[in-house]
Formats: structure tokens, C-alpha cells, sequence
């Protein structure tokens, strides 16, 4: 993947106090979509996730998103193959105007117990760019020759 820096834009990242110490969110291979997002838990109080319980992990960070992106908060394939363990509002959505701290919603759809430590990578995050619509309300629809056909109309 041919990576364009001419164009790739600056996330500015605060520290929080339950940061400190923690490695920067990063992308860990060089074409990676997405930068893992690691667990800002007490380092003497690991986090259990019972299975089929949620929890709103911290990251430690606030995500100074640029204008006319979004931050994609994505489960990571490892976790959810291994040990049920996802996003429960994937993709979640960090807007360029949050000034809070970055939070992971994780769920635990496996069968057993999992132990979120402090660091570990729970989460990865792409940085996407969006658009605002206008939004104009009018009274009749364009014809289409797909027309109100959806939900498998074309076969499966
Ligand atoms: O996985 C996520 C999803 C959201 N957020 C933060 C950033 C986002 O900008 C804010 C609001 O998210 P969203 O719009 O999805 O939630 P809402 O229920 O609509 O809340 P609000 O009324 O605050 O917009 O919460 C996270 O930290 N992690
Ligand atoms: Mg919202």
C-alpha cells in the first residue's frame, strides 16, 4: 500500500493523567489501516469482562480529530476470533469536536472470563475522512430502475 504523506493528517494527542506512561496509540505494521488503542486500566486493577457483559474501557488519551475526519473506534480480529471480544457500537465514532477522553465499548461475546490489563491493545482506530450532507427535504423521489427494491431484491 502506497502510503501518501503529502496528505495524511496531524492527530494531536493529549495525555491524561491515567495515561501516563503508555505507549502511543500506533500503527504496527507499516500499511495498517487502523493505530491499536491500548487500555488505560489501573495497572494493580486489571478489568474482568465477564462473558456477556460490556465495559467502557478508557484510553488515556484525548484525540484532537482534524476538521473533516472521523475516528473509527474497530475491533480488533485477534480478540474477537480468540476470545469473543469486540466492539459493541463498532464502528464507534469519534467526532472532530470531542475534546473528552477516546473509550472503548467493549463486549464479551465469548464463554469465558477475559482480563483486560493495563496496555493491552483492545481496540484499533482509523482516521477517515467525512462529509456533512445539506439536507433538504423534498416531496417526491427520483425515479430509479432499482426503485424501493432492497433487503436482497436483486437474489442472494
Ligand atoms: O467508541 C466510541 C464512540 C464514541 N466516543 C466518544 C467520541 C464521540 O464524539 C462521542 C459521542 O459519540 P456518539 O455520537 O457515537 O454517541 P451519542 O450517543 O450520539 O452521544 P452524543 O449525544 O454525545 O453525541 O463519544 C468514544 O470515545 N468512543
Ligand atoms: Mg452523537
Amino acid at each position: 500500500m502506497t502510503i501518501h504523506h503529502d496528505i495524511r493528517p496531524t492527530l494531536n494527542l493529549i495525555r491524561l493523567a491515567n495515561g501516563e506512561g503508555l505507549d502511543l496509540p500506533a500503527y504496527e505494521s507499516k500499511g495498517a489501516a487502523g493505530m491499536d488503542l491500548r487500555a488505560a486500566v489501573d495497572a494493580a486493577a486489571p478489568l474482568t469482562l465477564s462473558p456477556g457483559k460490556r465495559a467502557l474501557v478508557p484510553t488515556g488519551f484525548i484525540f484532537e480529530i482534524p476538521e473533516g475526519f472521523e475516528g473509527q473506534v474497530r475491533p480488533r480480529s485477534g480478540l474477537a476470533f480468540k476470545h469473543g471480544i469486540t466492539c459493541l457500537n463498532t464502528p464507534g465514532t469519534v467526532d472532530s469536536d470531542y475534546r473528552g477522553e477516546v473509550k472503548v465499548l467493549l463486549i464479551n461475546l465469548g464463554e469465558e472470563p477475559f482480563l483486560i490489563e493495563r496496555g493491552m491493545r483492545i481496540a484499533q482506530m482509523v482516521i477517515a475522512p467525512v462529509t456533512q450532507a445539506r439536507v433538504a427535504e423534498i416531496t417526491e423521489a427520483s425515479a430509479t430502475a432499482r426503485g424501493a427494491g432492497g433487503f436482497g431484491s436483486t437474489g442472494v
